[in-house]
């Protein structure tokens, strides 16, 4: 895979994909890898780089349903995913991540929501239902490129984001039903256990 991971990280670069940093690699990495989990949902696909990065981390009967909304980013998936060993393990679905959980019958073990930030929340209150004991849910960018710590001074286009980060880390924070932390490492990640 370190060619493929190569190739990847240079074609995020080249074309202005976020992905996972590096420096965020080893906690993730380290929290897919002590969850064990069977069944896992991402939101925020992207070129499939984080995707390829749980999948390695799993063993291979595991599943991985991941979404993403835009199209050329998901063409690039598809031929990662393709030219990886990880293909039979993942499920790759085009369109908007909110819409589509309403389509989807499992439950998960491990959700990563990388998509909009502004959508955590409405994501992660159709996602409760579907949570096994245990499970573990990973929310990236929830510094919001430190916005969220200075919100007076948050600009206008940004405050709605802002506002929905907060409802957002109000449902895991307040219910007792979820275990939180927050890693500042990165643009900043909760990790939250589902007690159930
Ligand atoms: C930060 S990137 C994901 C990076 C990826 N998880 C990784 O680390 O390799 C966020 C992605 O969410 C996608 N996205 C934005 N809105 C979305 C939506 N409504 N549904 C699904 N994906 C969406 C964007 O196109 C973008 O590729």
């Amino acid at each position: 895979m370190t060619e493929l991971w190569d190739e990847m990280k240079a074609y995020a670069k080249i074309h202005q994909v976020p992905i996972l940093r590096d420096a965020e690699l080893p906690l993730f990495r380290g929290l897919v890898t002590a969850a064990r989990p069977s069944s896992v949902l991402e939101i925020g696909a992207a070129i499939a780089y984080s995707t390829l990065q749980i999948a390695s981390c799993l063993a291979a009967e595991s599943r991985i349903t991941t979404i993403e909304i835009d199209a050329e980013r998901i063409a690039a998936a598809r031929d990662f995913i393709g030219r990886s060993p990880y293909g039979p393990m993942i499920r790759l679905l085009e369109g908007d991540g909110t819409a589509l959980l309403d389509g989807l019958d499992e439950t998960w073990d491990f959700v990563f929501l990388d998509g909009p930030k502004g959508q955590y929340s409405r994501q992660l209150a159709k996602i409760m239902p579907k949570l096994r004991p245990g499970a573990v849910v990973v929310a990236d960018n929830i510094s919001y490129h430190d916005m969220f710590y200075i919100e007076g001074t948050v600009p206008h286009k940004h405050r709605t984001a802002v506002g929905r980060l907060h409802e957002f880390l109000d449902m895991i924070y307040d219910d007792d039903r979820f275990e939180s932390v927050f890693f500042e490492n990165g643009d900043g990640m909760t990790v939250s256990r589902w007690k159930g």
